[in-house]
């Protein structure tokens, strides 16, 4: 970031009212009137420029993002097959390999955070002081209230880092000055609006054969006049009484969709879906907020500094900065440097991690506690796993997995760079859990999706996502997150939970996913995030119910908090999964199932384990003869049987059984081999399991040998 860049500051908007509709973009003359009485908002970057006058969609190019955040984009295209496509991902973490300048790119936001009026009961002053406010302003009284948290000292380093971002905060004064003119200019404009519509119905929907014509007709059209129809359209949507003789809502639906794609440039498809998410109104205010970079954020890593410490080195050298609210002890909001951010030697040091503010919600979420076993399941570059191994202090373990080889090495480096010493990285795709390892206390899905709520960061998710892709995505979002559930200690005395999340903001990939994870696996339940704000999940969407627990999940805009869109949802596992319980890649979950529910499964689940043809006979188990081998065979019928739901004692019952059905004989080699609760049975065969040995939990399942008859190991 460069002298005279500046961000809007981070923080909970004011509800969203009128004024947003008319809200002018960010390279016109800007206004947004708050609420009567309140103070106005400031909406607009550069408001001196004349409205734009240019072709679409071309003119609708999106500013790119901050630079340094992330090398995702150069894995949109990647297979799914691979499971290394497009994550998109959000986090906006810097990557070792391609961070160079650590804000270059960054400009003035014209963001004026909007929020919803549902909102304003979860997000009181308190948590947010800077709410009411608008672009960061020099009420230094205001913004020493919530500069930083309860546990760092108020003392005189903060009157010296406010005298330090002095200059910054007198640069700001002139900014607020200038958009305020800019915004009685807009404000007479919005009126003169407001006036015709009273007047009049406005004219919007065209003829029926130009309103068949495709969306790229629309292309030659003038800029300023596709917004005022689509603000002329959202009020007709909100108040039908005002839509022309004959005209039905869905007639100015269409209409709307075709303007937004037109002037935003997305595919049909794609703001078909995102317009559908929203009131009219509310998604115009998406749509737009997707035309503006987030804030640039940084996480201080408590492992090597404290916040405070690290804001004082920044502001040394030159850079404007604040604390991003009280929701977060560890992030730092850069509006301006004169320095790039990925080659301080704070950086270098390892002090820091640029990283999207939303970013932190899913660990947060998470809560690792320290000397936990947590899985990160889909980690790379890492933004989240080292965010993890601060919380717990370098203590415990976290296994840090990729499928992605070529990320994983970027998430190697920040774990390095971060001094990070509890992480285990791992390449596999995580479909394979819990089959590599289990038994986790908590387990994070960051899971790869469409990147619907980083659209802001890389504007080509707009037209490249298509139907497939919405089908592709949640099919593996649903598998993983099976796998995830199932990698998790049910009995864990700390913890026992998964954390799942999106930077998407479809229904498909969350919600969906989620009720999925629900009914496949009915030992989880959906819990608190522990998340201060965010909206509540979707309880009902077109014409899909959810459970009414959904509301625990969270939604996160960029136009209702100026954050990337996210979503986070928080389950515990209150029991070992089913035995007839499908796993990920549609195995039977005999493979799947973590060691301590296998644990707990004991007296259902065969575990015996069945030697591969061509195997020697020299396995711990010892040779296996006919009358051996037949008692396998039968129980692994029993629990063929189970698993479809029959009761293997109703079937006719071979002989050589004890009573019950159990063989006894059976079940005591079972406990001895594996160890049963035995930790040190568990180290072991996890470590079999990573060096590619098969241990306890790869037994795989005795219905795959079913057409295996008498004698098969000598
Ligand atoms: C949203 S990004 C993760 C960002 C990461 N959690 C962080 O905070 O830095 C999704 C990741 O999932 C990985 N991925 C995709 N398919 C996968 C799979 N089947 N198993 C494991 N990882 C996968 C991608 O390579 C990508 O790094």
């Amino acid at each position: 970031m460069g002298q005279g860049r500046r961000m809007k500051k981070q923080g909970v908007p004011p509800p969203l009212d009128e004024s947003l509709v008319t809200r002018k973009r960010k390279d016109a003359p800007a206004a947004q009137v708050e609420e009567r009485g309140k103070k106005r908002k400031v909406v607009g970057k550069d408001t001196s420029k004349a409205p734009r006058k240019a072709p679409l969609p071309k003119a609708r190019k999106v500013k790119p993002p901050p630079p340094p955040s992330d090398d995702d984009s150069s894995d949109e295209d990647l297979d799914l097959a691979n499971g290394a496509f497009s994550d998109a991902d959000s986090d906006g973490i810097d990557d070792p390999d391609v961070m160079e300048d650590g804000l270059g790119g960054v400009n003035v936001t014209s963001l004026d955070a909007l929020g919803s009026a549902s909102d304003s009961d979860e997000l009181d002053d308190d948590e947010f002081p800077d709410s009411g406010s608008d672009v960061v302003d020099s009420d230094t009284e205001v913004r020493k209230a919530g500069m930083w948290s309860e546990d760092e000292d108020e003392d005189d380093v903060e009157e010296k880092l406010t005298a330090a971002n002095i200059e910054g905060l007198s640069r700001k004064l002139d900014m607020q000055q200038a958009i305020e003119d800019a915004q009685a200019q807009a404000e007479l404009e919005e009126a003169a609006m407001q006036t015709n519509i009273a007047g009049d119905k406005p004219k919007i929907l065209e003829g029926d054969e130009e309103e068949d014509a495709p969306i790229t007709t629309l292309a030659a059209q003038d800029l300023q006049l596709l917004r005022t129809r689509l603000s002329d359209t959202i009020r007709v949507l909100d108040d039908m009484s005002l839509a022309e003789e004959g005209r039905s809502r869905s007639e100015y639906r269409a209409q709307m969709l075709k303007d937004i794609c037109a002037y935003y440039g997305y595919s049909e498809y794609l703001g078909d879906k995102l317009l559908s998410l929203f009131s009219p109104r509310e998604a115009f205010a998406f749509f737009e907020a997707n035309e503006t970079p987030r804030p640039v954020v940084i996480r201080t890593n408590t492992l090597r500094t404290h916040r405070r410490e690290l804001a004082q080195a920044l502001i040394q050298r030159g850079v404007q900065l604040e604390p991003i609210g009280k929701w977060s002890k560890v992030g730092l909001q850069i509006f301006e440097s004169s320095v790039p951010l990925g080659a301080t030697p704070e950086y270098l040091a390892g002090n820091y991690i640029l990283q999207a503010a939303s970013s932190f919600l899913p660990v947060m979420a998470l809560a690792p506690q320290e000397n936990e076993r947590v899985l990160d399941m889909a980690a790379a570059p890492g933004g989240k796993t080292t965010h993890i191994a601060a919380l717990m202090k370098n203590t415990g373990c976290i296994f840090a997995n990729d499928s992605n080889k070529q990320r994983a090495k970027g998430l190697i480096g920040n774990v390095h760079r971060l001094g990070v010493k509890n992480v285990i990285v791992c390449n596999y795709s995580a479909l394979e859990f819990p089959k590599v390892l289990g038994g986790f206390d908590r387990v994070l899905l960051d899971a790869p999706c469409s990147g619907t709520g980083v659209i802001a960061k890389d504007a080509s998710v707009k037209t490249n996502k298509t139907e497939a892709d919405f089908i592709k995505l949640p099919h593996l979002q649903k598998q993983l997150i099976l796998a995830a559930i199932d990698s998790v200690d049910s009995k864990s005395k700390t913890g026992g939970y998964i954390v799942y999340s999106t930077c998407s903001v479809t229904v498909e990939e969350n919600e969906q996913v989620v009720q999925y994870a629900l009914n496949k696996r009915p030992n989880v339940r959906l819990v608190e995030t522990g998340l201060t704000f965010g909206k509540e999940g979707f309880v009902n969407y077109m014409g899909k119910k959810f459970t009414p627990h959904m509301k625990l999940t969270r939604r996160y805009y960029p136009h209702a908090f100026n954050v990337d869109g996210f979503f986070v949802a928080k389950f515990k596992k209150i029991g070992p999964t089913p035995p007839n319980a499908v796993g990920a890649n549609g195995t039977s979950n005999q493979n799947g199932i973590s060691h301590s529910d296998q644990q707990a499964q004991e007296e259902i689940i065969d575990r015996t384990p069945i030697v591969e043809d061509g195997d020697k006979s020299d396995s711990d188990f010892g040779d296996w003869d006919d009358e051996e081998d037949a008692k396998y065979m039968e129980r692994a019928e029993r629990n063929q049987l189970r698993r479809k739901g029959k009761n293997p004692k109703a079937e006719p019952r071979k002989d050589k059984q004890g009573q019950n059905g159990v063989d006894k004989d059976v079940e005591t080699k079972t406990r001895s081999v594996d160890g049963e609760s035995s930790k040190k049975a568990d180290r072991s065969a996890k470590s079999n399991s990573l060096n590619g040995k098969v241990g306890a939990a790869d037994v795989k399942p005795a219905t795959r040998n079913g057409g295996r008859k008498g004698k098969s190991k000598k």
